[in-house]
C-alpha cells in the first residue's frame, strides 16, 4: 500500500518505561471521558488498546452502523480517530504524556460496516520531544493493509498544557485536585 510519509533518518531509539503495561495488558485510558478510549464516553469509540511486544500496541474495533461514511463502509474520520488513539498509546509505553501534532492517513481499501478492524501501532523513533509512530489497519493479515497512518506526538507537561481547559471537562471534578496549584 502506498504512503509518502517521510520518516526522518536520524531518529533515536527509546526504551519501554519500567512501569508501562506489560505485553498483553491494556495500556489504559488516558482520560475516562476521552472520545477515543474513555470507558465513560457513551458516544465514543471505547477503544481498548493492548500493549504488544517491544514498543507496539494494538486494538480491535468493531465497525458498527453508526460509523458509516460511504454506503456500507466506514467514515474516514472515524478510522483516523481510531488511528490517533491507538498511536497515542505509544508515548504511554515510554512513560510520557504527549499530544498529536501531526496525523497522516493513507486509505487503501474500503472498510466494510460489520467487519472488525485490527489497528497495530509501533514506535518509529524519537527526536527531542517528538515521538514518531506508524500504524496499520487490517482484517487479520498485517501485510494486507486497509490503511496506514503516521503520527508525530510531542511530549507535554500535563498540568501546564491542560490547566486552562480542565474546567470544560466532563471529568473536571476528578481532574481539579490534580490541576490546582
Ligand atoms: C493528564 C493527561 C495527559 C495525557 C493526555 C494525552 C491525550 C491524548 C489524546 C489523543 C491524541 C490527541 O487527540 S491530542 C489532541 C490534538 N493535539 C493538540 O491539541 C496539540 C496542539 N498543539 C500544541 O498544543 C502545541 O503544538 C504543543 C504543546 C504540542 C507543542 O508546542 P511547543 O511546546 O511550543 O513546542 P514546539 O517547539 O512548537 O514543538 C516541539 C517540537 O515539535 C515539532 N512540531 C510541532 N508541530 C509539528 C508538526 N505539526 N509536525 C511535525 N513536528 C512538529 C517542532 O518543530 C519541535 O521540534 P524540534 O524543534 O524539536 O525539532
Amino acid at each position: 500500500m502506498r504512503s509518502e510519509f517521510v520518516v526522518p533518518t536520524d531518529l533515536d531509539t527509546a526504551t519501554r518505561h519500567p512501569r508501562a503495561a506489560a505485553p498483553g495488558e491494556p495500556v489504559g485510558e488516558h482520560n475516562p471521558v476521552c472520545y477515543g478510549c474513555g470507558s465513560r464516553a457513551p458516544h465514543g469509540l471505547n477503544l481498548r488498546t493492548i500493549a504488544g511486544d517491544g514498543l507496539t500496541v494494538w486494538a480491535d474495533m468493531a465497525v458498527t452502523p453508526w460509523m458509516e461514511g460511504g454506503p456500507g463502509v466506514i467514515h474516514g474520520g472515524i478510522l483516523s480517530t481510531a488511528f490517533d488513539e491507538v498511536m497515542g498509546a505509544i508515548p504511554k509505553l515510554l512513560g510520557a504524556n504527549a499530544v498529536t501534532v501531526h496525523l497522516e492517513i493513507d486509505y487503501g481499501k474500503p472498510v466494510s460496516v460489520g467487519s472488525t478492524v485490527r489497528l497495530h501501532a509501533e514506535l518509529l523513533g524519537v527526536q527531542r520531544r517528538k515521538i514518531f509512530t506508524k500504524a496499520v489497519a487490517h482484517l487479520g493479515d498485517p501485510n494486507d493493509s486497509l490503511a496506514i497512518a503516521h503520527a508525530v506526538f510531542v511530549t507535554i507537561k500535563g498540568r501546564e498544557h491542560f490547566s486552562d481547559y480542565v474546567e470544560n471537562s466532563r471529568a473536571a471534578d476528578e481532574y481539579r485536585p490534580h490541576f490546582t496549584p
